[in-house]
């Protein structure tokens, strides 16, 4: 077995984003968006730190796939706490500005943006923990489900789920299996088909969080999860990581294409787009 993980996917990572056949606009220079700890030559905390809601806009989305890529490119790190700076927000998604009234080769290069921070997180070798602060929505919570366990704070007002069949998409067909892989087939069913958002101990009973501290205690846990993880034998660990994605992580990585395709016609339809601008006003009414 290659243990090789995510070196054997980041050429065809690679590829794809060589392929865009547009100049993508100039990489923000911002570097307050994030911010990475270094707790120890081990571990680091990552700080999502895009207000007001850390949504996932092109520039943002080649800014964080940067960073992920330097991680992988210390061998000394073994894990990363991925957490958010930004109050009661851990992610609200996709920044829907760039679903709505789009360019096509825009959200072309989003949606291959996309595509490569899943690849990248959810094949990574390394130990991922989701310390969540606040709300996790639609793309927010996949890449939480990407990380290889999450702790999220005691508040009955926060949010985790993904509501995309309200707006009428129907979520990629990676999310659907990242869910699968974390709650069951059953309960992904339940909760895509009905647009189920979940509080924390809701979320916590379907196993779609693994533990809820007060919030005071979310990076003290985290760094105690991972303290004791970084103490497995790596190797095994990576190779066990590595056995039990790649079937999930190879159905995109091989179909990525068709997956670029099927985002673009279903969000540029007029009735989806008709949906994004009510809820976008919806969200601006509150
Ligand atoms: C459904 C498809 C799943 C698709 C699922 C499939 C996964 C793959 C494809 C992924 C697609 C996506 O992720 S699409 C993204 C879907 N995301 C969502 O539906 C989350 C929508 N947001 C919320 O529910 C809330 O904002 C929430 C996160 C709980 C925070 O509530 P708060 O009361 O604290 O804050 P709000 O007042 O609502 O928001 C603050 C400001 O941020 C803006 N804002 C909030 N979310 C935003 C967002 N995603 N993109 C842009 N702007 C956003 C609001 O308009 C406000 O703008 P101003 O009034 O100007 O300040």
């Amino acid at each position: 077995m290659s243990i090789n993980f995510y070196s054997k996917f980041f050429p065809l990572i690679k590829k794809g984003v060589a392929s865009v056949p547009f100049q993508l606009r100039p990489l923000s220079t911002r570097t307050d968006l994030f911010n990475v700890e270094n707790k120890s030559e081990e571990y680091a905390i990552f700080r999502l730190n895009k207000p007001p809601v850390n949504s996932l806009n092109l520039e943002y989305l080649n800014l964080l796939n940067n960073q992920l890529d330097e991680f992988e490119r210390n061998p000394k790190l073994k894990g990363i706490i991925l957490t958010s700076d930004v109050k009661s927000t851990f992610s609200a998604g996709v920044d829907i500005l760039e679903m709505y009234k789009c360019e096509p080769k825009r959200l072309e290069a989003v949606w291959r943006a996309v595509q490569d921070f899943w690849i990248k997180l959810y094949g990574s070798k390394k130990i991922y923990i989701a310390a969540l602060n606040g709300h996790v929505l639609a793309l927010g919570c996949a890449i939480a489900m990407s990380c290889d366990y999450r702790i999220m704070v005691d508040n009955d007002k926060t949010k985790i789920g993904i509501t995309a069949v309200l707006l009428g998409i129907n979520a990629p067909s990676w999310v659907k299996n990242t869910m699968i892989n974390t709650i069951g087939f059953r309960e992904t069913e339940k909760s895509l088909k009905f647009a189920k958002i979940y509080n924390p101990h809701q979320a916590l009973k379907l196993g779609l969080i693994d533990e809820i501290v007060s919030s005071d205690k979310l990076l003290s846990r985290s760094e105690e999860v991972m303290k004791t993880w970084c103490k497995i034998p790596t190797l095994a660990r990576e190779m066990t990581k590595e056995s039990m994605r790649s079937e999930t992580l190879g159905k995109l990585v091989n179909n990525r294409e068709v997956d670029v395709q099927e985002f673009i016609t279903s969000t540029m339809d007029p009735h989806l787009q008709d949906n994004l601008g009510k809820y976008l006003a919806s969200l601006k009414k509150k």
